[in-house]
């Protein structure tokens, strides 16, 4: 999906909202037990019931992995089920020498391959410029490079001064080199909001991916008022506190009611900024 495809999505969904598929086999209800991949049902239950409520579903890899081979199945199900009008992003946070980040992109990329086309795949930045460019081999395809994350950890690194400010701000001048706002987005936490308007000087027009709304206890007012755009220029993502909503047979009607909150929110916080 294009960035002015997705921009598209946003004005006539009404909504930014990306929901992270990150089912743990021991929070799902338990009645779905009985299906041959519990996971699979988890999964297409919460996606039939938002699926007009967002603009990306962003399964988190670490949630099939750990899984193994039945997780792989279930991810690559879950990735064939995902609508076509939403952004399809894998949560992989991958980083590693060319040659192995060649497989990484294959593996999320290449469906022929693979059997998974993704949109988006999240990528650390530590490795530099050859861990990062195998990706953008794929024509079309997005990057999403970790800049502020949401955890308490950011701190040990990411805030390291250099030069002219801190270590994750050269990250994004250093990337903004390897390629434009329509192939490269970054992470934001949602719990960082007192950075978004100095972000906003060094990545003006990408995209962020905006993790740690609901469970995580970012304000969603905040980052849209610091880091929204005229293109609107946020993905906000929640995972718990969406598809967790209940653990009961209604839990997919929960989830609805809990995405219908973000994009009720969302679509005014899109009218005050007059992106719709
Ligand atoms: O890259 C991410 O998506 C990510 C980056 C970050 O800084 N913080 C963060 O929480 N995430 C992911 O975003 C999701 C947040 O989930 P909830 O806290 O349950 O909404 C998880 O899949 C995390 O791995």
């Amino acid at each position: 999906m294009s960035r002015s495809q997705l921009i598209e999505q946003i004005k006539r969904k009404k909504t930014f909202l990306c929901i992270g598929l990150d089912p743990d086999v021991e929070k799902i209800p338990a009645f779905l037990r009985d299906h041959a991949d519990p996971v699979l049902e988890f999964n297409k239950r919460i996606i039939d019931a938002t699926k007009d409520l967002c603009v990306a579903y962003k399964p988190n890899s670490a949630f099939y992995e750990s899984r193994g081979i039945k997780g792989l199945q279930s991810l690559i199900s879950t990735y064939n089920y995902l609508p076509k009008d939403c952004l399809s992003i894998i949560d992989a946070k991958r980083g590693d020498i060319g040659n192995t980040s060649d497989q990484y992109a294959q593996a999320f990329f290449n469906e022929e391959a693979s059997g998974m086309g993704f949109d988006a795949i999240t990528v650390t930045p530590y490795m530099g410029n050859d861990s990062v460019t195998p990706y953008l081999k794929y024509e079309g395809k997005w990057v999403i490079i970790l800049a502020l994350t949401s955890s308490a950890g950011s701190k040990d690194f990411q805030y390291l001064p250099t030069e002219g400010g801190h270590l994750y701000e050269a990250v994004i001048q250093k990337a903004n080199t390897w390629a434009s706002a329509d192939r490269l987005m970054y992470v934001v936490g949602a719990t960082k909001r007192e950075e978004f308007t100095n972000i906003r000087k060094f990545a003006p027009d990408n995209f962020l991916l905006v993790p740690g709304v609901g469970a995580q206890g970012g304000s969603l007012e905040d980052v849209c008022k610091y880091g929204m755009t005229k293109d609107c220029g946020l993905l906000v993502n929640s995972s718990r506190g969406i598809i967790y909503a209940s653990n009961g047979e209604d839990f997919a009607e929960a989830a609805r009611a809990e995405a219908l909150k973000l994009q009720q929110q969302m679509q005014a916080e899109l009218e005050k900024a007059e992106v719709i």
